[in-house]
């Protein structure tokens, strides 16, 4: 089902008579690819709709060209339930946090006993059971310029830029939940960026930010790509005396969907 390009929130250009529970994108088992949890089998589901349009994004289909079907929550939880492999499920997108309806999932699969994580971009924040915050804030290296669009011609760029970085919402999240930052590395010069918004974050946050909850993720959608930025990315790690993270999933299984 596609819907505008433009729009944000899945809902808002879709059938208001089909909107009930979440737009989902896509729903399966895998492997935890990335973070403090990489490896863990894990039950993935993806929400559609995104506040922001980052020209790397490997979940085109939940931001820049949003498709879904809509699914109740009860049936969201009969599918993930069906996994009974697994202990953990992760809620994706697009920004889950995005949609209301993504709070009352998570406390009915916490409630279920699952532990949970949400992979968010740290913009929005919302009151719910949450094990692990993954939060991905995007840097200046993310926005849509008229030369990396994939889609336009930059006119989504004002929009990510303004839009791409919210403090108080990322201090909400961090001194609430458990959490990991997990910053996409393009290259070197990104350092001195990431580098300020943890220590903007280690002023303005109630909590302690320790170097070890600072995760570098390798762009990549592909294993090409990635073969041209991990070992950058883990040589910067150890510099810094940050986290690195692989991204398991495209090495396993390149970028095939439902990974
Ligand atoms: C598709 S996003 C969905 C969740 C949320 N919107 C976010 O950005 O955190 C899931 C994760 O994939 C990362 N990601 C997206 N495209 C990527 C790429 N080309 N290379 C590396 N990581 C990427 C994001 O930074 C985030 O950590
Ligand atoms: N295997 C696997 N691990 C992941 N961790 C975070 C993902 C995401 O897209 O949010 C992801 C994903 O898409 N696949
Ligand atoms: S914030 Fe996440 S889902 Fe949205 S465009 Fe960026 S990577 Fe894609
Ligand atoms: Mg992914």
């Amino acid at each position: 089902m596609p819907v505008s390009s433009d729009a944000e929130t899945a809902d808002e250009a879709a059938d208001p008579e089909a909107q009930q529970g979440l737009p989902v994108n896509e729903l399966f088992y895998s492997l935890q690819g990335e973070g403090k949890l990489a490896g863990m089998p894990s039950v993935f589901v993806r929400t559609s709709g995104c506040n922001l349009r980052c020209w790397f994004c490997d979940s085109y289909h939940t931001s820049w060209e949003p498709t879904h079907a809509w699914l109740d929550i009860d049936a969201i939880i009969d599918r993930v339930t069906g996994h009974d492999e697994a202990e953990h499920v992760v809620i994706t997108g697009g920004e889950p946090l995005l949609h209301q309806e993504t709070a009352e999932l998570l406390d009915r699969l916490s409630a279920a006993g699952f532990h949970t994580t949400v992979e968010t971009n740290g913009t929005i924040y919302r009151d719910t059971a949450i094990d692990l915050a993954s939060i991905s804030p995007k840097l200046a290296n993310s926005t849509p310029t008229t030369a990396k669009d994939p889609r336009g011609e930059g006119e989504w760029a004002d929009r990510h830029e303004n839009r791409r970085v919210d403090i108080d919402a990322l201090c909400q999240l961090i001194e609430t939940y458990d959490f990991q930052l997990k910053f996409v590395v393009t290259g070197c010069d990104d350092m001195p960026e990431i580098n300020q918004l943890v220590e903007r974050l280690r002023d303005a946050a109630a909590t302690t930010i320790r170097d070890s909850d600072v995760l570098l993720m390798p762009e990549g959608a592909t294993r090409e790509r990635l073969a041209e930025t991990r070992e950058l990315t883990a040589e910067v790690a150890m510099e810094h005396g940050y986290q690195y993270t692989p991204r398991l999933h495209v090495d396993l299984w390149n970028d095939a969907p439902e990974t």
